[in-house]
């Protein structure tokens, strides 16, 4: 009998109690523009969700994309700065975010997910007023903090058969503004509001790394504090651990920062023994043996 369909045999059999622990669990998503590489990885990408869907998981994606804001920001001439992880966002800046985030990203993860035949629906944090948000910091301009989230929404299109995939825009309290909301920090407001089972941060390291460079395969909520203020944590992983610790606070199970270029990540961290990246949670029993 040829080995590899032993092993495939195997890697199903192993998964079985994994796909009955999340039947029925919502898992949010979030897609980084860093994780999400050319048109070979979206379609694995999305048949992992179309698979997660396929089993019984309710999934939500949230995306990112400021590389590709960064490129029609570059086009246009338009200067664009970070500060702890966030953009910077003037008048000009935001109609480009959301022209790149509910346009072209939104529907280039909408088309692969169901051309491998799942139902994808795309909407933005505007959609049903599903994220309001309020001025994050004078300093940022419209960036928003998620104060409001309307899911129900979410849970509609869970009840159809649909999958949900999130533009990180979101709505203002006053008529006719427009907020541009960092991908994890929506993803983790989402996931928040839903009492997620899972909240995935993919992105393009293998997780959460400490002084020397090794990834931190299990994290509590201090020793992610601890690593932020001696300055390991930094630049675009602020934003995904604050997120973290904001989730496990609104109620998320746990929340798991990985590599999204990793072939099938997800299903590695959902249905096997093995796990990926780092997971972060409070009081929740191991249940798993992480390796790496
Ligand atoms: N302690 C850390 N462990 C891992 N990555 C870190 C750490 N501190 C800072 N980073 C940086 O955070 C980046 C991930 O954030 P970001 O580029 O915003 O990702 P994405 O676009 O996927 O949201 C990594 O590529 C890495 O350069
Ligand atoms: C406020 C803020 O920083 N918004 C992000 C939104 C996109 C994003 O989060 O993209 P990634 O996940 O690919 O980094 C931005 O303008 O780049």
């Amino acid at each position: 009998m040829n080995r590899d369909w032993i092993a495939t045999a195997r890697t199903l059999s192993e998964a079985l109690p994994y796909l009955q622990r999340y039947a029925g669990a919502v898992v949010v998503v979030k897609f980084g523009g860093n994780a999400m590489g050319d048109d070979a990885a979206m379609a694995e990408f999305a048949r992992d969700i179309v698979l997660m869907r396929q089993v019984g998981v309710n999934p939500v994606v949230v995306h990112g994309g400021g590389p590709m804001i960064n490129d029609l920001l570059g086009k246009l001439g338009i200067k664009s700065e970070f500060v702890r992880g966030k953009r910077v966002t003037d008048k000009a800046t935001v109609e480009v975010v959301e022209m790149v985030l509910s346009g072209l990203v939104n529907k280039r993860i909408v088309q692969a997910i169901n051309d491998q035949g799942g139902r994808a629906v795309g909407i933005s944090g505007k959609d049903d007023d599903l994220i309001v948000c309020e001025p994050d910091d004078p300093e940022l301009g419209f960036v928003g903090r998620p104060v409001e989230m309307n899911v129900q929404i979410l849970r509609d299109l869970f009840g159809a058969g649909m999958i949900p995939v999130v533009a990180p825009v979101a709505t203002g309290r006053n008529e006719n503004e427009t907020f541009n909301v960092n991908g994890d920090t929506a993803a983790g407001a989402l996931a928040g509001a839903l009492k997620a089972d899972r909240l995935l941060l993919l992105t393009d390291v293998s997780g959460v790394k400490d002084e020397s460079g090794s990834v931190v395969t299990q994290l509590s909520p201090q020793e992610v504090r601890d690593l932020t203020a001696r300055g390991v944590i930094a630049g675009g992983m602020i934003p995904k651990t604050e997120t973290a610790l904001a989730a496990l606070e609104a109620g998320v199970r746990a929340v798991v920062i990985l590599d999204g270029r990793v072939p099938n990540a997800c299903l590695l961290e959902l249905f096997t023994d093995h796990g990926a990246g780092s997971i972060i949670r409070s009081t929740e029993p191991r249940v798993k043996p992480r390796g790496q």
